[in-house]
């Protein structure tokens, strides 16, 4: 009896019209249209929204949409089968044909209008109006919400052409950054850091958009060329796409008392917010001043533990805007981003992004979108000087709790229970000056090894005697206190769980988007399999070509070693 409930608990959805029955639409049926949109979401031409959560529309198709890949971990999760990416209509529906949807599915999709602050300063002139009125989703479109197991997850097509929000752009994104964006999200999740998930991608055969970017070789800062790409559409999948700047953008409408129902949109954002994200942890009974204090207890926790994530993988966003984090806590928007190969605080591959968003200053910008998160919801406390004064506390211990958490993380990172200053600020000189690669060094350190010949491969030059001398007192001081802590095996094995193997190495996904762009898919499923495990050594044929060091030539080259957004 009960093989047979498990065995019916465990059925798989296997074609199109099984998945429209997982449809159950809480954000179009709950939040406010755009009281200026049509019902049929023909919506596709810049213009200024000034109300509402959502403007229902319509995406528009990738013609010739050929599948490149689905992730067999996500499909699982949510009880997908593979056999579904077989199913014609399925992919005509993650490739933007979304006519194709069955009753209770909706035919038409949504976009989101958000705010944008760069660093803690609002901007307004983003937009063709110069009023912010028009910033948001210009081709981001969500076109599923669904419950798999109990849990609510919204699907979106990043690509699927443009809303009012474009501004005057296309729509698409091109094969290369939706090849990196699917791919990235798979190994994000892999390295155990919250993340929106990839489900899909879907190339064009026949639609070229036209980017600027750099020619083979090019030693340029700034793109140098406009090339043709393959449009493409990649499905990212979270429990919602709600950014910091969407609720900025409704607690700038109150202060700027843009409309009557301006107070009471930013209470049903949040409300919502809280039903998507934060059910599980705020009791439904409790006041809006309570939820919005706990609501902003949670979000920092998870901020903050989200960024010593970031830091402990050498993960650099990029471009970490408002509206380019998550209200939920996790990572979204791989446009910019890179991995640190050679170890640089200052590590920063986005051309445009400067130092405030590099490396090591993520904590920094982080506290700095916090504050922005606080203040938009201020409004809600009512004027109450007791609640505010609650949420200013929660907003001023951000930066010392970020500061106790990443001092654990390094700590930890390196087998440590306690993290001890000078060892520790050593250990960063010493990475500097040895021109370090990031990932190897701390993998070869989780062997706890007692001297540094042991480490020569993770540098990018031969250190000469002195450097050799102070990694070989840094060592036996390092470990003598891990000795003293405890069971060295055990925190070999700790570190090896905290210090993947594996990482991002651009100039490894640059053949994969080539080779797609040819309509070859090998080497993105390759690279999806060893970013599936990145803690794990491969057999020695596999770890020899995707656990090396940068080779010389891929430094200071444009398209690999820095990149404009050009996506
Ligand atoms: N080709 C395009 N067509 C329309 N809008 C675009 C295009 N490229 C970027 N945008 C919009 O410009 C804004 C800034 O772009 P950014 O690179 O931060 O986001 P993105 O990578 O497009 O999307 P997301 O943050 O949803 O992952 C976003 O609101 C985005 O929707
Ligand atoms: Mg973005």
């Amino acid at each position: 009896m009960s093989t047979k409930s498990n065995s019916l608990k465990e059925k798989l959805t296997e074609n199109f019209s099984e998945f429209s029955q997982l449809s159950d639409y809480s954000f179009m049926n709950s939040l406010n249209a755009d009281p200026q949109s049509t019902k049929d979401g023909n919506d596709h031409k810049p213009r200024s929204v000034y109300s509402g959560h959502y403007v229902p529309v319509v995406p528009t198709a990738i013609p010739e949409p050929e599948y490149i890949s689905h992730s067999k971990k996500l499909f699982k999760e949510l009880r997908l089968s593979s056999n579904l990416t077989k199913d014609q209509n399925f992919c005509r529906f993650f490739s933007g044909d979304i006519s194709v949807a069955n009753y209770p599915m909706s035919p038409v999709g949504w976009a989101t209008g958000y705010a944008l602050s760069i660093y803690g300063t609002e901007y307004t002139q983003q937009c063709p109006f110069g009023t912010g009125n028009g910033y948001g989703d210009g081709r981001a479109i969500s076109v599923f919400e669904g419950l798999f197991n109990g849990k609510r997850m919204e699907m979106q097509l990043k690509g699927g052409g443009p809303t009012p929000y474009c501004r005057g752009a296309d729509g698409r994104a091109v094969l290369r950054s939706s090849v990196r964006e699917f791919l990235a999200q798979e190994l994000m999740d892999a390295l155990g850091i919250p993340t929106s998930r990839s489900l899909t991608l879907y190339v064009s055969r026949s639609e070229i958009v036209r980017r600027p970017w750099y020619s083979k070789g090019s030693r340029y800062f700034e793109p140098d060329i406009m090339i043709d790409n393959q449009a493409a559409i990649t499905t990212r999948v979270a429990p919602s796409f709600l950014r910091v700047g969407q609720i900025e953008l409704f607690a700038r409408r109150v202060r700027n008392n843009a409309h009557d129902e301006a107070l009471n949109e930013l209470k049903m954002i949040v409300k919502h917010l809280i039903h998507r994200n934060y059910k599980d942890e705020i009791d439904n009974e409790i006041s809006i001043e309570s939820k919005v204090i706990k609501l902003a207890s949670l979000y920092r926790s998870r901020l903050i533990s989200l960024i010593a994530n970031w830091m402990r993988v050498g993960y650099c966003q990029g471009n970490f805007n408002s509206d380019n984090c998550a209200a939920g806590g996790y990572t979204l928007d791989y446009g910019p981003f890179g991995f640190c190969e050679l170890f640089d605080p200052r590590f920063q591959p986005w051309t445009g992004g400067g130092e405030h968003f590099s490396f090591f200053n993520q904590p920094f910008a982080a506290a700095i979108n916090f504050k922005t998160f606080c203040s938009s919801l201020s409004p809600l406390l009512s004027g109450n000087k007791q609640d505010q004064g609650k949420l200013d506390q929660i907003e001023k211990d951000f930066s010392e709790l970020m500061n106790k958490e990443l001092k654990k993380m390094w700590a930890n990172k390196l087998g440590l229970e306690h993290y001890n200053e000078t060892l520790i600020n050593e250990f960063f000189n010493l990475m500097v000056i040895s021109k370090a690669d990031y990932t190897i060094l701390f993998r070869k350190l989780s062997e706890i090894p007692d001297n540094s010949y042991s480490l020569k491969d993770s540098f990018y030059f031969p250190i000469d005697d002195e450097l050799n001398n102070r990694w070989e007192v840094w060592l036996k001081n390092w470990q003598s206190i891990l000795k003293k802590e405890g069971n060295i095996k055990a925190k070999s094995a700790l570190m090896k769980s905290l210090n993947p193997v594996y990482t991002w190495r651009e100039w490894m996904v640059v053949p994969a988007y080539e080779e797609a762009e040819k309509g070859n898919y090998k080497k993105i499923k390759e690279l999806q399999d060893i970013f599936s495990n990145p803690y794990i050594e491969q057999p020695s044929e596999i770890d020899q070509k995707y656990n090396r060091l940068k080779p010389s030539q891929y430094f200071n080259y444009g398209g690999v070693s820095h990149y404009s957004c050009s996506s």
